[in-house]
């Protein structure tokens, strides 16, 4: 059984659509509040809906992880072409828990989750004790950033079955 936390997002479309159709696609444990983010990267681009999903599953490792973030992905008519540009869905995979990896194709935690604000501040709710190997506790890192454009959408929600 591993436990994989993952970064939801999506900037195209019906945003909390999509996002719901990850939360539906992943067996989830926790489902964070919504959250409207202002784009990090290319800032020229609409802004995001995030949120986080903590998933368990009996079996899975982390390549399995990796899978299941593409195909949710493609379901969801992700085009793959500018880097941290606009998409219909985007879902990282930030940390499974004990595994580190360096490969490229999957790398472990996720080398930017650290300074993303999108992905600390919707997982310090549902794990507010939470630590980010290699970076300390992420209640500690969200106090260091500084108001980096989320905001809370308390009249948008994700339905966890
Ligand atoms: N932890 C990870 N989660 C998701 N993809 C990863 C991870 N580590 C490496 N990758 C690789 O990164 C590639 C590009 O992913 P993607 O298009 O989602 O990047 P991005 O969302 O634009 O940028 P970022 O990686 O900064 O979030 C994927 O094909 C995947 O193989
Ligand atoms: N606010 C926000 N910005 C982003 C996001 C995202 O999910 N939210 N995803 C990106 C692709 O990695 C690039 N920039």
């Amino acid at each position: 059984m591993t436990t994989a936390v993952l970064s939801i997002g999506s900037n195209m479309g019906d945003r909390l659509a999509h996002l719901q159709s990850a939360v539906d696609g992943l067996p989830a444990l926790a489902v964070s509040a919504v959250y409207e983010t202002a784009p990090w990267g290319v800032t020229d681009q609409d802004d995001f809906l995030n949120a986080i999903v903590i998933a368990s599953h009996e079996g899975f490792g982390e390549w399995d992880w990796l899978r299941r973030a593409h195909e949710l992905e493609n379901a969801a008519g992700r085009v793959r072409d500018v880097r941290w540009g606009p998409r219909s869905l985007d879902v990282d995979v930030i940390t499974v828990t004990g595994v580190t990896s360096i490969d490229p194709r999957l790398e472990l935690p996720h080398p930017r989750a650290h300074e993303r604000a999108f992905v600390l501040v919707p997982w310090l709710d549902v794990q507010p004790d939470a630590e980010l190997p290699g970076h300390g506790r992420i209640a500690d890192l969200v106090a260091r950033l500084a108001d980096e454009g989320v905001r809370r959408r308390d009249d948008l929600k994700l339905e966890a079955v």
